[in-house]
């Protein structure tokens, strides 16, 4: 096995990573796509894997869908995937709430979030509001201002990506969060996320402004932190040792897996640039990186299968 930071840039390079791993764990944006747009050889590189009896695992931070959305979308791709297989923030900060608040059935989930979030907590019987309610989706009214108040029925604000992010929620959220007994959690916290070529701000992005406007820190359950593979052992069992995680950001992929104690593979289709791992002062750094994941499916292009 390689002892320092490895590029993968041949077919040996490819078929030795390749044979050296059993359960392969895929973040999904910046790594499988950018928004609804498949990077290239994608899908001809997960059936590669397939084809030589690897398990694969998805793991993304996006909380904007459930895993029963994500199998959906994975098959919109022709990419087979079982619900069980795949582990988002959103899933994870449901079962938290169930399993380690055990989150009291009289009391609700603040949502500032999409389908994903309202979903998951539903399948784990936890109520909750805001989130996709358009009545949440309407600018704040004079009125708004005098009724705005604390709501003991509220025992958890949870903050996710929300493409309709807007300043009611905000201050609905900010105002459940002035009572210290109200958890306050977010899907995760990634700054950014790839797009269409681009980046675009994150979950994290948008939980910054109740950070900063409550001056509380919030718990994240996403990558890095330790409860999406808390989530993933409780569901999968497989080893360690032969696992690699993909991922396309240092600071959630990679520490994840540093912090999961499995090897690690970032691709420079996301986030994360090669100029940071090959910086002096670079603080996470992937055992191996390649530039794109369909690289890995040049093994069978040559039919070196
Ligand atoms: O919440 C966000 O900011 C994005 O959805 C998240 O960064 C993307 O998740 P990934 O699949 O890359 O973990
Ligand atoms: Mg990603």
């Amino acid at each position: 096995m390689w002892t320092k930071l490895k590029k993968l840039q041949n077919v040996d390079d490819y078929n030795k990573f390749l044979d050296s791993f059993e359960t392969f764990l895929f973040d999904c944006d910046g790594v499988l796509w950018h928004g609804n747009t498949l990077l290239p050889r994608t899908r001809e590189t997960l059936d590669l894997l397939k084809k030589r009896g690897k398990r694969i695992i998805f793991v993304t931070n996006n909380s904007s869908k459930s895993r029963k959305s994500y199998k959906k979308k994975l098959e919109s791709h022709e990419i087979p995937a079982e619900e069980d297989e795949i582990f988002g923030s959103a899933y994870a900060a449901a079962v938290y709430l169930k399993q380690v608040v055990k989150f009291p059935s009289e009391q609700k989930v603040y949502v500032v979030g999409e389908e994903g979030i309202e979903a998951e907590l539903d399948a784990e019987g936890i109520a909750h509001c805001g989130g996709t309610d358009p009545n949440d989706r309407q600018p704040m009214t004079a009125e708004d201002f005098e009724t705005f108040d604390q709501d003991p029925s509220i025992g958890a604000v949870l903050c996710g990506i929300d493409f309709h992010f807007n300043y009611l929620k905000l201050c609905k959220a900010f105002t459940y969060l002035q009572n210290s007994k109200t958890l306050f959690l977010l899907t995760n916290d990634d700054s950014t996320y790839p797009s269409h070529g681009k980046k675009f701000p994150g979950a994290g992005s948008i939980s910054s402004s109740l950070t900063f406007s409550t001056g509380r820190t919030p718990k994240s359950l996403g990558k890095p932190y330790s409860t999406m593979m808390d989530c993933i052992e409780a569901k999968l069992k497989f080893d360690k040792e032969k696992a690699v995680f993909i991922g396309d950001r240092l600071d959630t992929d990679i520490l994840f897996a540093k912090n999961s104690n499995i090897k690690s593979l970032l691709v420079l289709t996301g986030v994360s640039t090669e100029r940071e791992i090959l910086a002096d002062d670079a603080k996470i750094l992937p055992d191996f990186y390649i530039n794109q994941i369909g690289d890995l499916y040049q093994v069978d292009d040559k039919g070196n299968v």
